[in-house]
């Protein structure tokens, strides 16, 4: 087959997919040598593409009506369960309850694909003909009618190429909009094999005058997310498909598509292991509450509403870590010394006192002794369980050493009934809680950590390796809030203190032997409602279960600290410190780990510049990595002025392409005056916002900058009369937003204004790196001093 002249001309690698820079947005088939307009007369071909335009329009009514009817049984199911009420046995009011849930999210996962339903075709060697799209549907006689994008039949559609074609003779992109093909782009991956099926080359398509990805890639913002499920290419699709075991490290320069791979990845795997992961649930850990925000519709358009979403800073249930404090405190609670701080803490909460205490009981004398407070405390230390589980063994050790003393004063023989009233009495008696609670105390992991942050000896004893400056740095008043640095620490005390779990082992087994009946119940019930298609029997028990009919596997995983998930996704991975990644790990024991990040767009304090160095110590090397090289997103000019600037100051940036260009996509201007900086800041992304919003509403522009200069310019807008959200939660939906580099990671503007960049690198050479690649058409950079190095080819 002959290369496309287009794309041999761009240097497109020969896994054909990511249009390298400059490209011209032609698909493949329509430049193919007999296909071009003029060899067969431009009415005929355009009277063919019609044809194949209003066959494809066929094909996605019937997929439309198909998906029609769906939601219509879904919505006469529901409604004929709610008619039923709220009454019944309670056997049959959970199970009702379980249905409704159950055929609520049908409906919701239904309506969620409405947009882009299908969205592809595969033309197969043996004449089959494929279409792919977000959910998979079959007629009432089973017989497929749209592939799931997810499975393994889905999987030519993104890494077929003319090389290796896996038994593909033409791929086609359906672009849409509504219910309405509108274009349809051709990849020719063996022409001999499809005319020799009968297709006429005048017909192969190029109707859009866009590639669908280009078309994705200059598309206005919207503030948020949207899915790229159309348009995954080869190297990403090897990443979201590589197997749900192990842990593995996605690294990618800014704008490489790191989170939409990490995203498209949970929903794969969601789909590919629905039975394990249903029931253990996803986490998705991201920097900060607005970049949740961003890519939060971006699951549920792929099918997916389970996946539990949080920050760091969420994973203390009951905990809001909202303070702030400096970096170098940052830093110090998110290093590993803390480990080894904390259980020294808890450590020292097990005391042998220095003076026996003597307890008079009814006319008798009982005396804690230092001897026997420490061979308890040994015995109770020898079974390694965490210090509020191990006191039990503490306090019943003593409390028999106790009614030793007592009953030798009564002459040495009782009845055992006798022995037991004696502990008991022993137990409740305020003097003996007070000296065992000295000995060992009951702790939670506030009390600890609080102690440690206010009482200065307590933190002097339990941090020796630290200096009286570092002592110092960690000391704050009793009623500050906590932070986010905090919260890994509170996790590693949860996990060394443990909470007394007797009445909880009890009830854990109770449940256990209803849980199996109620699975076997399922089954019944699903056997003859026929509903096994939509829920598995375990995940229905789950909700027939006394935790209430509308708690999710998600609801139930994100109020439990202890949770394990059957797999976490980890994004701006490199902004985690080593205590958090401890935390991190402690909710997936199987290590099954998705990790995206980009070591040179570290800002966090704390955060690694080298995966190796992070993650070795953590997952004893048992890691892979996967690269990903093109940029999505930022125009060429700005993606290669950002990486020689991140170069020049001494970032590890990784190589990567931009997938397209755009004219004018930098500009520099220098401001005279310190005074007017904000001023005109404010100015050029007033007139850049009217500029770029579209008739729709999409279009948006983010002023970065350091956070003084960000109040400045938010002040100036402000007092301009305009309403500019600010800070760590902003409303992206905002046309105009003003933010740090640090709130601004992970997100995408079509236009960026840049303050005064020598002041952003002074702070963090990843925070200029992470703030010049958030564009995707233009940065301005308005400036009063001279630009960094790099910023310019000579410099
Ligand atoms: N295959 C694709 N098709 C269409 N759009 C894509 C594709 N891959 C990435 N994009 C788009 O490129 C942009 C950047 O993607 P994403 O935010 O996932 O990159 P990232 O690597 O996480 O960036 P950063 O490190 O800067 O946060 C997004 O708008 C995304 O939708």
């Amino acid at each position: 087959m002959t290369a496309c002249p287009v794309r041999r001309g761009c240097g497109v690698a020969d896994n054909g997919r990511p249009p390298a820079r400059r490209c011209a947005p032609r698909p493949c088939g329509a430049w193919r040598p007999g296909a071009r307009p003029g060899a067969t007369g431009v009415s005929a071909r355009v009277a063919a593409i019609d044809n194949e335009l209003a066959g494809e329009q066929r094909v996605v009514d019937g997929l439309y009506g198909r998906l029609d009817a769906l939601r219509a049984q879904a919505r006469r199911r529901l409604a004929a369960v709610r008619r039923a009420g709220p009454s019944g046995s309670p056997q049959n009011r959970s199970e009702r309850d379980a249905f409704a849930t159950l055929y609520e999210d049908r409906v919701a996962q239904l309506e969620a694909v409405e947009d882009r339903l299908a969205f592809g075709r595969l033309d197969l060697h043996d004449g089959d003909r494929r279409y792919i799209g977000r959910i998979g549907l079959t007629d009432e006689e089973q017989t497929p009618l749209l592939t799931d994008w997810r499975a393994p039949a889905a999987q030519a559609f993104y890494r077929a190429t003319a090389a290796h074609p896996d038994g593909v003779v033409r791929r086609r992109h359906l672009v849409t909009a509504g219910r309405r093909v509108t274009g349809l782009e051709d990849d020719v991956l063996d022409l001999d094999a499809l005319v020799a099926q009968g297709v006429d080359p005048a017909s192969l398509a190029g109707v859009s005058g866009e590639g669908a990805l280009l078309a994705a890639l200059g598309a206005a913002r919207t503030g948020r997310m949207g899915d790229i499920v159309a348009t995954i290419q080869a190297e990403q699709d090897a990443i979201i498909r590589s197997p749900l075991a192990g842990a593995l490290v996605v690294q990618g320069g800014p704008g490489t598509g790191k989170t939409a791979v990490a995203l498209h990845r949970a929903a794969y795997l969601l789909y590919a292991h629905r039975r394990l992961l249903e029931r253990s649930g996803v986490l998705l850990v991201g920097p900060s509450r607005t970049f949740l925000h961003y890519i939060d519709q971006v699951l549920p358009s792929l099918g997916e509403t389970g996946v539990v979403t949080a920050t760091l800073a969420d994973l203390f249930p009951g905990v809001e870590a909202r303070g702030t404090e400096p970096d170098e405190v940052a830093r110090l609670k998110g290093s590993t010394v803390m480990a080894e701080v904390v259980a020294r803490a808890v450590r020292q909460r097990q005391r042998v006192p220095q003076q026996p205490t003597r307890v008079r009981i009814d006319g008798r004398t009982v005396v804690v002794r230092p001897q026997d407070v420490a061979s308890a405390i040994s015995r109770a230390r020898r079974q390694h369980r965490p210090h509020n589980l191990a006191r039990v063994t503490f306090v019943r050790d003593m409390l028999g050493r106790l009614a030793e003393q007592y009953v030798q004063q009564l002459g040495g023989d009782v009845a055992p009934e006798d022995r037991a009233e004696i502990i008991e009495d022993l137990r409740t008696t305020r003097e003996i809680r007070v000296a065992l609670n000295l000995a060992w105390m009951p702790l939670t992991p506030q009390g600890l950590l609080r102690d440690l942050w206010t009482k200065p000896h307590r933190l002097e004893a339990a941090a020796p390796e630290l200096s009286p400056r570092q002592r110092a740095l960690l000391a704050r008043p009793a009623d500050a809030p906590w932070t986010p640095a905090d919260v890994p620490l509170l996790d590693e005390a949860a996990e060394l203190l443990g909470e007394d779990d007797q009445a909880a082992r009890a009830q854990a087994r109770a449940e256990a032997a209803q849980r199996a009946a109620d699975v076997e119940y399922a089954r019944q019930v699903l056997r003859s409602t026929g509903a096994g298609d939509l829920v598995s029997a375990e995940t229905l028990a789950g909700r027939f279960a006394g935790s209430g009919p509308s708690l999710t596997t998600a609801e139930r995983a994100a109020a439990d600290r202890a949770w394990t998930y059957g797999h976490v996704v980890v994004d701006e991975a490199q902004e985690l410190s080593a205590m958090a990644w401890r935390a991190l790990l402690r909710r997936v024991p199987t290590r099954s780990l998705t990790i995206v990040g980009d070591v040179a767009q570290t800002s966090a304090a704390g955060g690694t510049h080298e995966w190796a160095a992070m993650l070795d110590p953590l997952l004893r090397g048992s890691w892979r990595l996967a690269e990903l090289t093109v940029n999505y997103r930022t125009p060429a000019v700005v993606a290669d002025t950002a990486r020689r600037v991140a170069l020049a100051a001494g970032l590890p940036v990784s190589p990567q392409t931009s997938a397209r260009d755009v004219p004018d996509a930098l500009t520099c201007t220098r401001v005279d005056d310190d005074a007017r900086l904000a001023a005109t800041a404010a100015a050029r992304a007033e007139a850049l916002t009217d500029e770029v919003r579209d008739a729709a509403g999409a279009g948006r522009v983010a002023v970065v900058a350091t956070p003084e200069r960000a109040a400045q310019v938010r002040a100036t807008l402000v007092a301009a009369g305009r309403d500019v959200p600010a800070g760590d939660a902003v409303d992206l939906h905002a046309p105009l937003v003003v933010l740090t580099p640090g709130q601004a990671k992970g997100l995408e503007f079509d236009v960026v204004v840049l303050v005064e960049p020598a002041e952003v690198l002074e702070v963090s050479a990843g925070d200029l790196y992470v703030a010049m690649t958030r564009p995707t058409h233009a940065l301005h950079v308005l400036h009063t001093r001279d630009l960094p190095a790099g910023f310019t080819e000579r410099t």
